[in-house]
């Protein structure tokens, strides 16, 4: 008897090292998938950049006669407004240089013209310098101390490696932008305001003018106090996280996952320089990357359900010195503790809300008025770059925006042009927030240390994910590809070398929960948009 159980038992357990194995094939074999379709189209994107390059240049050439130097002063948009802007933020000052520079006579309201000293939009990514390019604003991450960004280094556990965006197919400019958010907006807004057709007013908008279910126009106070109507064919909100507007245009659901706590580290080395730092910390991870030549920014993730020490009496310093320290690789303690004393620690809370169609003719929402992510991935402003590219693009072509119902209808494919790179880059920061996050339950647990053994192989590993962050390569697919193929990785370790019925269960539940991460991100992405993606050119 007990013989023939040992046999059993014998089997059962060769015939899950033999699924072991499979796993680990299965996960090589996805990647190997993957890694053809990348080439694929990293081989198609070499072509087109070449083929653009000159193009790009002669613009480029074009645009620098342009005086970015002054201050900031009202446009020369002579006639009503056919656009308004509300906002001009990454988003707003953006979008509003790309429509003056296609002869829209563009009114642009922002409630503070001063530099924005804030902790958001520090580190774009080589896919939204990119976008910048096709806008012909990338001049405005010079003369701002901006800071080249080459890839991410991964810390767990006091393991550490690097992850180098894979940009070996891009002209030499391309790459990663890490700087002051406010020094950032302040050049694009200077350039939007020298741009014919811009005008650029101090202003506060209180609500959107309303008739028979169409948006007319904006009311705004100024900064002297007068309260003003304007009117407009179309009206852009691009108000920012805490949009008030947002609510008469769409029914958003905005989700607080955590807080990031916010220092500024000085003259400190950082292990990888010129790259950004994650931590897989306890509870949640950490941030660090250079946002000028002396300055580091450390941002330090607080999870929603977790209270956010007092920064006032205290515990908040406790918290960094006791807590976070001993997390933090070694090199950058004594900056981080002298970041404590100093005492500028700043709190902004994290959102994420799913893109919701604007239903209302006559205005869109854009930016994160419109659409918000986990900010671990540093995505926003990549996301807010691409809408602009698609948006201006829809708009180039039309004469004559009057005719508000025709224009909404128009305007619906945005939704779907839109979603490969704002699909791709919001389902990798929620499902990365939650795998990079600690856990009590040991499938999560496992699925963390998959992952960051995965990244660590290299190669196409790394490669794939990284361009998928990066905004280099948005497909959606690929992420859920290489998503499922960190799990079965996962699973491949747990039964080799030696299988057993508690570690098959345990991989069993392993891809339960990556599936019960990825699903609901999937799903509120819109599977039809990202499983059948409409380019633009076959729209235009
Ligand atoms: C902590 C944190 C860190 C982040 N880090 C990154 C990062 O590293 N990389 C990245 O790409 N993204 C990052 N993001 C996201 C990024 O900051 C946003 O996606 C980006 O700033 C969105 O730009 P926006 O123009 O929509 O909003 P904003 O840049 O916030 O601009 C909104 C503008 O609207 C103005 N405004 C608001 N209300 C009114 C009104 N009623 N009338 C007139 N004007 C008004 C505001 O003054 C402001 O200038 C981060 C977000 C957070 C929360």
């Amino acid at each position: 008897m007990a013989s023939s159980i040992s046999v059993i038992i014998t089997k059962m357990n060769n015939y899950i090292g033999f699924m072991g194995f499979m796993g680990i094939a299965i996960a090589f074999a996805l990647c190997f998938f993957v890694f053809l379709l990348d080439f694929l189209s990293l081989a198609g994107k070499k072509k087109i950049n070449n083929e653009t390059q000159g193009e790009e240049e002669e613009r480029i050439n074009n645009n620098n006669s342009e005086s970015e130097e002054g201050p900031i002063s009202q446009g020369r948009a002579d006639g009503d407004p056919e656009i308004i802007i509300v906002g001009a933020g990454v988003a707003g000052s953006a979008l509003a240089c790309s429509l003056g520079k296609d002869g829209r006579r563009v009114l642009v309201i922002e409630r503070d013209l001063s530099e924005p000293d804030r902790i958001v939009g520090e580190l774009l990514q080589p896919g939204g310098y990119l976008k910048l390019i096709e806008l012909g604003l990338e001049d405005c991450v010079e003369g701002i101390d901006a800071q080249r960004v080459y890839g991410y280094g991964l810390f767990k556990d006091g393991k550490r490696t690097r992850l180098s965006y894979p940009l070996e197919n891009y002209r030499s400019d391309v790459s990663g932008r890490s700087f002051h958010n406010g020094r950032f907006i302040q050049k694009m807004r200077v350039k939007a305001a020298k741009t014919p057709n811009v005008r650029l007013e101090q202003g506060t908008v209180i609500s959107l003018i309303e008739e028979n279910g169409t948006v007319k126009g904006v009311n705004y106070k100024t900064k002297e106090g007068k309260q003003i109507t304007t009117y407009a064919p179309l009206t852009i909100v691009c108000d920012g996280c805490c949009s008030n507007l947002r609510r008469s245009l769409c029914n958003p659901k905005v989700d607080i996952p955590s807080s990031f706590v916010a220092l500024i580290l000085k003259n400190c080395q950082l292990p990888y320089p010129n790259h950004g730092h994650v931590i897989l910390a306890d509870p949640s991870p950490m941030l660090m990357y250079p946002i000028s030549s002396f300055e580091t920014r450390c941002l330090v993730d607080i999870p929603g359900g977790q209270k956010v020490p007092s920064i006032s009496n205290g515990e908040m310093a406790h918290y960094l010195k006791t807590i976070v320290v001993p997390q933090l690789p070694p090199e950058v303690h004594t900056a981080f503790i002298s970041a404590i004393d100093e005492g500028n620690i700043k709190v902004a809370t994290n959102r994420s809300m799913p893109a919701t169609p604007c239903s209302t003719p006559g205005a869109i929402l854009l930016g994160d008025a419109f659409n918000m992510r986990h900010p671990l991935t540093g995505g926003g402003m990549t996301v807010a770059l691409s809408d602009i590219v698609v948006l201006r693009k829809l708009l180039k072509p039309l004469d004559d925006l009057n005719d508000a119902v025709a224009l909404n209808e128009y305007l619906e494919v945005f939704y779907s042009i839109r979603k490969p790179v704002a699909s791709t880059i919001n389902t990798l920061a929620g499902a990365l927030y939650k795998v990079f996050s600690a856990s009590d339950d040991q499938a999560r647990t496992e699925l963390r240390q998959a992952c960051f053994d995965y990244l660590s192989l290299g190669g196409v590993f790394s490669n794939g994910p990284v361009a998928l962050l990066s905004g280099l390569n948005p497909k959606p697919l690929t992420l859920v590809m290489h998503f499922f193929a960190v799990a079965i990785y996962g699973v491949g370790r747990l039964l080799l070398p030696f299988p057993s019925f508690k570690r098959a269960f345990l991989g069993a539940r392993l891809i339960t929960d990556a599936s019960s991460i990825i699903f609901p991100i999937v799903k509120a992405e819109g599977i039809k948009q990202m499983v059948f993606p409409v380019s633009i050119d076959s729209i235009l």
